[in-house]
């Protein structure tokens, strides 16, 4: 069978490139202001229904989101069948395709991909896809939809919904009728599974106080108002920035990366969250949560992925010690070189912590090689894996006392509460309730488990961040060369000092690190090293940001 490549002509001549821009799919797919995106749209379409085929009919996803980005840029992604992100080795055609300048160039590289990988173009097809609250959302939709019909593949619109979502719904759609079965391949599906599992973790604790949920004004809004309605009152919710339709509101001054970055609560929240009171951001299409609490000094204190991993993967262990299983499950955490220095040594006291790259994929594969896998970046995105053997020896494993059973009982809970294809805001936030309410802590107990090492993270643009080239997990330099030595001599001269440099994969900047025991001395220790990559790696003299030293 060959491609249908009349109707992929017609269709296609509808969604040109614009020319002069260069696409390329990164760490987070396609990300870019939404105007130049349309043919983008296309020919992703075009290239999920060739990778369903390639996996014999298999469904792959497509998201419709730019995230935490403002709300005039949109972007892509493919979600691999079982709920993964694409295979790496796909993102070069993609982005071979996003770049065919003619109708006549689209065609004859995904004549090229056919060949190359082998495609038997006489399989099924099949396609699902979503979209965040974008107001460009629609009609990108819209561009993909032509793509899937111009292939002849078998589309599903999962609406408007989260990205966690969408990956959850690829899971269960493959799966459906196995034995792994991930659940009802539907939204109703989803919540069910995470609100039937939160509700039995929480049975025996009292009500929690209400947890304020800063929404973004995106998709995390109604998904997060559905979610109230299925948790019946178990976990009382108030929804803030939840307003979808107001132009420019998205993850305007909001949202997780707001937290994250700024430090500071969503100018939107004063007065709204009271001393003592929790609450917790979303970012634009909800796979990413940072918690923070007022102190009764209306303190802000800001909880982020490396607190709630340290708080979660001491939970499970505890829990899998209680079940008497440690002798047969390996918990393990995954964290990069931004996890703050404390949390590292707080985890590695108790569990075995790996560090790996930035992206989700590396940290992501990582954590399948435990038992029980927790990953998390410092920017909120995370969850657990459960092993399949795992999983198994969680539904055939004896307990022998009423105290192992029971913690048995909660390790199955939780396996069921927890998103396994990707980070979930809304999952992880549930997850985070759980042991809370187990541990009975307020948000002062829980930050308390350690005390983050102060830190700067600094951007510099150099005239080409690819001469950047590092090792170690991202931790050493080694090109340009010399740079590493002579970071290493400024990071000597400060107290709990750390530093590392290393190239952006979403932005065209290089990003520094810094952390020490004193917040001027992080500064210091930042600004420095920023200084030093600007001066040696062809900064603007002109332009030099004043706080470099
Ligand atoms: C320091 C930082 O937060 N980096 C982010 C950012 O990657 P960079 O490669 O640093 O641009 O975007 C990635 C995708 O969203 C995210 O995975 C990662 O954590
Ligand atoms: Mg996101």
């Amino acid at each position: 069978m060959a491609l249908p490549v009349e109707s992929i002509r017609a269709l296609a001549d509808l969604h040109p490139k614009p020319a002069h821009v260069r696409f390329q799919y990164g760490t987070a797919g396609f990300r870019t202001i939404a105007s130049v995106l349309d043919s983008v749209l296309f020919r992703v379409a075009v290239l999920a229904a060739l990778r369903s085929k390639k996996l014999d009919g298999k469904t792959i996803g497509v998201m419709v989101t730019a995230s935490h980005n403002p709300e005039e840029d949109n972007g892509v992604k493919l979600v691999d069948p079982r709920g993964e992100m694409l295979d790496t080795s796909w993102e070069i055609h993609a982005t071979a395709l996003s770049n065919a300048q003619t109708t006549d160039d689209f065609i004859s590289e995904l004549e090229r991909i056919v060949q190359t990988l082998n495609i038997d173009l006489s399989k099924p097809a099949r396609v699902v896809y979503a979209r965040d609250t974008r107001p460009s959302g629609a009609s990108l939709v819209a561009s993909l939809e032509d793509g899937i019909k111009a292939i002849g593949a078998e589309g599903r619109n999962a609406g408007v919904t989260t990205t966690p979502i969408l990956h959850y719904l690829v899971r269960a759609i493959n799966t459906k009728g196995t034995k792994e079965s991930y659940g009802e391949d539907s939204e109703e599906g989803y919540f069910l599974k995470l609100t039937n599992a939160y509700k039995k973790l929480v049975s025996t604790r009292e009500t929690p106080e209400p947890l304020t949920i800063d929404c973004a004004n995106g998709v995390g809004a109604p998904i997060a108002a559905r979610l109230a309605e299925y948790l019946g009152g178990t976990l009382p919710l108030v929804l803030e920035n939840a307003s979808i339709t107001t132009p420019g509101a998205l993850n305007n001054a909001c949202g997780a990366d707001y937290v994250k970055t700024s430090q500071k609560l969503p100018p939107s929240l004063a007065g709204r969250l009271q001393p003592g009171q929790r609450g917790c951001s979303l970012d634009g299409d909800a796979d990413r949560l940072m918690y923070f609490y007022l102190d009764e000094r209306s303190q802000f204190h800001m909880l982020d992925g490396d607190k709630i991993a340290a708080l979660v993967a001491a939970f499970i262990v505890e829990l899998v010690k209680t079940s008497g299983l440690d002798g047969q499950m390996k918990v393990g955490v995954v964290q990069t070189a931004y996890a703050n220095g404390a949390s590292t040594k707080y985890l590695s006291e108790r569990l075995p912590v790996r560090c790996v790259q930035t992206g989700v994929k590396h940290l992501h594969h990582a954590a399948e090689h435990y038992n029980i896998g927790v990953y998390f970046e410092a920017n909120g995105h995370g969850t657990v894996l459960f092993s399949p053997p795992t999983q198994d020896l969680l539904q055939t494993y004896q307990p022998s006392t009423p105290a192992q059973s029971t913690a048995l009982e909660h390790l199955r809970n939780l396996n069921q509460l927890i998103n396994q294809t990707v980070g979930d805001a809304l999952s992880d936030m549930l997850l985070v309730e759980v042991v809370l309410a187990h541990k009975a802590y307020s948000g002062t107990e829980w930050d308390s488990l350690y005390v983050d090492l102060p830190n700067r993270l600094v951007k510099v643009v150099v005239a080409d961040r690819n001469q950047f080239k590092t090792e170690d997990a991202e931790r050493q330099l080694v090109s340009p060369v010399g740079l590493q030595q002579k970071i290493n001599e400024f990071v000597r001269r400060y107290d709990g000092g750390r530093s590392f440099v290393r190239p952006s994969g979403t932005e065209d900047v290089v990003r520094v690190y810094a952390e020490a025991s004193i917040k001027a001395q992080a500064d210091e220790l930042a600004f420095r090293v920023a200084g030093l990559v600007y001066d040696e790696c062809g900064g603007n003299p002109a332009t030099r940001p004043k706080e470099f030293m």
